[in-house]
């Protein structure tokens, strides 16, 4: 496991280009395995999970070519799908969250799918009852054997049919999804979860062939066809990462434009840094234009002048995936804040560190964390610490980019699971940040 070295203070300026989006990326993956065609995705992140997704789709005989730094060919004409039931399977498939979302696709063209129990962020209970729910509607059996966590789903054919979600769950509705396309008849799905990443994965089903309406929507229905074709496919710009550069341009009252950020599809992202007081502005097409915060910024409160509350909800809602980068940066705002993690339960303990740090933070609950802003008066102390999760991780470093001294970050494959080149993206704004074995 890798380690950064960060000299924190030093004031960065300039442009950054956001990488694609992970969670996108993770699902229009598994898509690929709906056609025997040829399926060309460009802007795919460089970052370790993702990596180890495309890996897998190799393993199970994918053919993919690289046509340039992040754009690739999948065709997926000739699988080996005994390669579900290997040793090998069993190990790399639970190396991260979004492999779950190839039993779907494999469902519905295969009429079967394996999975051992995924990995990803260790931010909690994270159950597969809403996937495996979905599948049984359609008419799949299911097994689960205990011993070595392994999941499997299996159907002669699929049927559509009614249902309803019992949580609007990201990868459970991308997953329930790819399956129902090829299932005969129509299914509705409702209480889909309804991100920009379901949203681009139904736009690229829908060019592959598929009949979807209810798009952006928590009602979706989908009509089954016998076969999908190839398609050309951009992903998103990452709305998590560009959170982070906001985060991390106020909180080191840095100047920074972050290019081509996709406004239309950030939903309450902007809304939720302006009400921690933090400026930023639409510029040129699509820019994000944030000013440096040489004055501090001030958290609003709410009209009736009660203290505000910051907390995640399924999509239009607050992405959960920002609230650990909202958390550190309101460590140095004007005002108090109360950060309200309602997804996950064990996301907020890094704050821990931060109380290290000299970060005012009282934490209420496994949930709950108010926060006391110092307004730039008493800086973070730099110290050692390890990154327990994607977005722990980021957080601790824009804390660390801002505190007084030389900060150690160790675990940061955290980090890279999900930062495409961090460090030299950093370094380009004038940070000091190394990559130390
Ligand atoms: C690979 C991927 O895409 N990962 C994302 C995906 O994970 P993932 O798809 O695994 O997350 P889910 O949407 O299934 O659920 C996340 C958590 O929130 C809870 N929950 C979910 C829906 C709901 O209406 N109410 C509720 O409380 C679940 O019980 C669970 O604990 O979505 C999460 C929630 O946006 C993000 O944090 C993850 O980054
Ligand atoms: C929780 C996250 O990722 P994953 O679901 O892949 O663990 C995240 O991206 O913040």
């Amino acid at each position: 496991m890798g380690t950064f070295k960060i000299e924190g203070g030093v004031t960065l300026r300039g442009e950054v280009h956001p990488q694609g989006a992970k969670n996108e990326a993770l699902q229009v993956l598994c898509a690929v395995l709906l056609t025997p065609e040829k399926v060309i995705i460009s802007n795919i992140p460089d970052i370790i999970d993702v990596n180890k997704l495309i890996n897998l789709l190799v393993k199970l005989g994918v053919k993919v070519e690289r046509l340039g730094a992040n754009e690739f060919s999948f065709q997926a004409d000739e699988l080996n799908l005994g390669y579900l039931e290997s040793e090998d399977f069993k190990e790399e498939g639970k190396a991260l969250r979004g492999s779950i979302m190839l039993v779907g696709p494999l469902l519905a063209r295969f009429g079967k799918g394996y999975i051992p129990k995924p990995g990803g962020d260790k931010i909690g209970r994270r159950r597969l009852d809403t996937h495996f729910e979905g599948f049984i509607n359609l008419g799949a059996t299911f097994r689960y054997n205990k011993e070595d966590h392994f999941y499997g789903v299996e159907a002669e054919e699929l049927k559509g049919t009614y249902m309803l979600l019992d949580e609007a769950s990201v990868t459970g509705t991308a997953n329930i999804l790819m399956a129902a396309v090829l299932a005969k008849g129509t299914t509705t799905i409702y209480n889909a979860a309804c991100e920009p990443y379901t949203q681009q994965l139904c736009s690229m089903l829908i060019s592959m062939g598929a009949k979807i309406q209810g798009v952006g929507s928590n009602l979706l229905t989908i009509e089954g066809v016998s076969a999908l074709g190839g398609c050309n496919h951009r992903i998103l710009p990452d709305m998590i990462e560009i959170g982070s550069w906001i985060g991390l341009a106020a909180m080191t009252q840095s100047e920074i434009t972050i290019k081509n950020v996709g406004w239309k599809h950030l939903g309450l992202i902007p809304t939720a840094f302006r009400k921690l007081g933090i400026t930023l502005e639409l510029s040129g097409e699509d820019d994000i234009y944030i000013p440096a915060h040489t004055n501090g910024y001030e958290i609003q409160n709410f009209i009736d002048g009660s203290i505000l509350t910051v907390s995640d909800a399924p999509w239009p809602g607050l992405t959960p995936d920002l609230l650990s980068v909202i958390l550190v940066v309101a460590t140095q705002a004007r005002g108090e804040i109360l950060l309200h993690q309602k997804m996950f339960e064990s996301r907020l303990f890094f704050v821990d560190k931060l109380i290290d740090m000299g970060a005012k933070i009282i934490l209420c609950d496994p949930h709950r964390a108010v926060i006391i802003g110092h307004d730039f008066k008493s800086k973070l102390k730099a110290t050692n610490m390890s990154s327990p999760d994607i977005r722990a991780g980021i957080s601790l470093l824009i804390a660390a980019l801002s505190a007084k001294g030389t900060s150690i970050i160790q675990n940061i494959d955290q980090i890279d699971r999900g930062y495409e080149r961090i460090d030299e993206r950093l370094r380009a704004l004038g940070a000091k940040i190394e990559r130390v074995n």
